[in-house]
């Protein structure tokens, strides 16, 4: 039985049109269902018990699926794209997100034509397992701190790769820990006593015949993590060289090269790029957040369909907890956002293939704006989405703290999101920085192009004022557009300003950092929202699917107007009037989405295994579920539970001379 059917009658548009605009195209959408599928009904992907397994038992049952997973792909012939999304719907951590997401794009995108041609087909066939092995112990951020020393011996024709302190130690990088047999790994280059910074190298650490650690190597897993089951699945590891030894043309040498009689060479390609995986891999995690929001979103809106509180009139049903205004307010801007990551996701992998596409025809004029729109970007949203999937586990209320929610787990695995790959605010200063130099090059008569073009029309932003007179107004594209694009030049302005009163500039940045993180945000918003604007420009096929997409869109922005009010009231640009009819028109179109809530979120097309959760489940059968579920954990095993003859027996039967307290 359907529980959720007649919330499903109520929506006003066609939920498979709007799958499709969901999954990017109609090819996508086929591959993703029939993949996701696949992996539900195939008992080896079971995850049902994860969160109640030891961590050996847990990473060997990772070990098991990872190398199923691979034989699945080989029997049934899956191309690239089917096998990805494979990965992606058996939903569990492992050691191949990092050979597949790291290892093998530093590869290609750091490695000469050479190297690659030497290196890529063994990662592809697995031959060997690769991780990117960065972080240490004692810096993760601050890369250019990082102490691994890799030393030229023309003697030799090696570097001599070398921990030289405890803190030097390489410390997280996935797969490392217990399965990787090979690492890019990232040292400080010494040619003949002279340092030439941070440098990518291809190290094995572990024999291909026994496993065991290649001599000079020492290597393991670095514990717990936080949360059940979650990334416990991965094995992040710490590693310490003695003085290993590698061929000279494992270094990577797309950026800079080393040459046989010991010269270093810069090409022509800016030494940045030797970050050029960092910044793949942030665009990936962007298009990624929508998943995880749209998921926890997902689990929280059915439910609050199904589950029912007070307000019961003549002894007919109770209110639908998602008929509060209340929880609207909390619910539905996650929903929009799920929306909203979507689409910037979109755009960021297209500014990624575009910038890829220009540096290899040596144009690297967008370099740094894809730096800036990738680092901004992945923190934006993965703050949003780690904070959002918490506030949907508060929305299911009690039932959303029980692990068979899924939201726990989903939780703890998101969280390191804000910190893996850069951590959030390391990252959002990246962005001031640019936008500081933006402001500072604006009198030059450099025109700024992309996502800082608004830049160019400062002079009319710093002075317009918004013109919105009745809540509708707040529905114009042109006049939210303003709102941003004055919000976030003021703080720039602003922060520019403040600046400029500093006799160094970096003193200045540091004691400024919390202002100018917060006009990195309004930046990032501001992409957000006209990324969001620009694709309901598109023509979007389906009855009612462009309308839903309106509402979701005008709910994005109007709730971080709400939210951010204060800056936007501070810059001067709206008066409190016009700020309350902002919040009139966000209240009517809560209206306008609820009947479609449980429509909205069945168009991202999860199935029940993917989203692992009792109370998301699609027929909303919540409470039998629940009941059950809680009968089949280990602790009700028996009735009587193990250590109640030792422990409880004892305090019951104790003969207490104080047995009248
Ligand atoms: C089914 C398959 C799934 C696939 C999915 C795979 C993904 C797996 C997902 C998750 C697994 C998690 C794995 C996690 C891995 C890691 O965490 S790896 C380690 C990541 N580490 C970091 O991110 C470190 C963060 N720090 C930095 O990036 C930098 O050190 C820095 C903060 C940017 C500072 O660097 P530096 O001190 O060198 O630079 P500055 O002096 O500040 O700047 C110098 C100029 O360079 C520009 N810049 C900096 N970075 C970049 C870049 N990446 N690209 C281009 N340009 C860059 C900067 O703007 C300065 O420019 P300017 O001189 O013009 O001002
Ligand atoms: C689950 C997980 C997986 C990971 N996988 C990998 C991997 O595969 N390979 C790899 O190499 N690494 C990996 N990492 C490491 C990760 O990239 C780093 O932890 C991350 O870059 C943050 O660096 P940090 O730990 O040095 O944080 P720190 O920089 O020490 O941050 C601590 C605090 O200091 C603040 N801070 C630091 N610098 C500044 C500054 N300049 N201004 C203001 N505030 C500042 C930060 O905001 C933060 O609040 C992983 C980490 C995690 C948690």
């Amino acid at each position: 039985m359907d529980y959720l059917a007649d919330e499903r009658k109520k929506a006003e548009f066609d939920v498979d049109e709007m799958k499709i605009v969901w999954a990017g195209s109609r090819h996508a959408f086929e591959v993703s269902d029939r993949i996701s599928k696949l992996v539900a009904n195939d008992p080896g992907f079971r995850k049902d018990t994860r969160t109640m397994l030891a961590r050996k038992e847990l990473f060997k049952n990772t070990l098991r699926k990872a190398a199923y997973a691979w034989k699945r792909i080989h029997d049934l012939h899956l191309s690239e794209e089917e096998a990805s999304r494979l990965r992606f719907y058996v939903d569990e951590p492992a050691y191949t997100d990092l050979h597949w997401g790291m290892f093998v794009p530093a590869i290609k995108g750091q490695g000469t034509d050479e190297q690659q041609k030497k290196w890529l087909p063994l990662a592809y066939k697995m031959q060997i397992i690769g991780c990117y092995a960065q972080t240490e112990l004692g810096h993760g951020s601050n890369v250019q701190g990082l102490e691994t020393t890799a030393t030229f011996d023309p003697q030799t024709d090696e570097f001599v790769i070398h921990s030289p302190t405890l803190t030097s130690s390489k410390w997280w990088p996935g797969g490392l820990g217990k399965v990787s047999t090979h690492g890019v790994v990232y040292a400080r280059l010494i040619i003949n006593g002279e340092e030439h910074g941070i440098h990518g190298f291809i190290v094995q650490l572990r024999s291909l015949e026994d496993h065991l650690p290649l001599p000079g190597v020492t290597v393991g897993d670095i514990g717990m993590k936080f949360g059940n089951g979650a990334y416990n699945t991965m094995d992040n590891g710490v590693l310490r060289f003695d003085h290993v030894r590698i061929p000279r043309n494992q270094m990577l040498m797309r950026v800079s090269q080393v040459t046989r009689d010991g010269k270093y060479k810069q090409s022509d390609v800016p030494r940045q790029l030797v970050y050029g995986t960092m910044v793949y891999v942030r665009q990936t995690i962007v298009a990624d957040a929508s998943c995880a929001l749209s998921r926890a979103v997902t689990i929280a809106t059915r439910y609050s369909a199904v589950r029912r509180q007070f307000g019961s009139q003549n002894g007919g049903p109770e209110t639908q907890v998602i008929d509060y205004k209340t929880q609207q307010n909390r619910l539905f801007p996650l929903l929009a956002s799920a929306y909203a990551f979507k689409f910037v996701g979109e755009w960021l992998t297209w500014l990624y293939n575009d910038v890829t596409q220009r540096l290899q025809a040596s144009d690297f004029s967008t370099l740094p704006e894809a730096h800036a729109c990738t680092a901004g970007l992945k923190s934006l949203t993965t703050t949003a989405t780690a904070d959002g999937i918490e506030e949907c586990r508060k929305l299911c209320g009690g039932h959303g703290y029980l692990c068979s929610s899924g939201l726990p787990e989903l939780f703890a695995v998101y969280v390191p999101a804000c910190t893996y790959e850069g951590d959030n605010t390391v990252l959002l200063l990246q962005v001031a920085r640019f936008l500081m130099k933006t402001v500072s090059q604006l009198g030059s008569g450099k025109k700024p192009l992309g996502t800082i073009s608004y830049m160019g029309k400062i002079e009319h932003l710093m002075q317009s004022r918004c013109t919105v007179q009745k809540a509708e107004d707040w529905l114009k594209p042109s006049q939210v557009l303003e709102a941003f694009e004055a919000r976030a030049v003021k703080m720039a302005v602003s922060c520019a300003k403040n600046l400029s009163k500093f006799t160094n500039p970096e003193e200045g940045f540091a004691e400024l950092s919390a202002d100018l993180v917060e006009a990195a945000v309004a930046h990032c918003q501001l992409i957000v929202v006209s990324k969001f604007i620009d694709k309901l420009q598109q023509d979007i096929p389906g009855k009612g699917v462009k309308q839903q997409l309106e509402a979701l869109c005008g709910i994005y922005y109007l709730y971080l107007l709400h939210k951010h009010q204060g800056d936007f009231l501070a810059t001067s640009y709206l008066t409190p009037k016009q700020a309350a009819l902002a919040n009139d028109q966000l209240r009517a179109l809560y209206t306008k989405v609820r009947p479609n809530a449980v429509a909205l979120v069945d168009s991202f097309n999860y199935t029940d295994h993917f989203l692992g959760s009792i109370l998301g489940c699609y027929d909303g059968n919540v409470y039998p579920k629940l009941y059950d579920a809680a009968w089949k954990d280990p602790l009700n095993d028996s009735v009587v539970p193990e250590g109640y003859h030792e422990y409880v027996r004892p305090l019951l039967k104790q003969q207490l001379h104080t047995a009248k307290l």
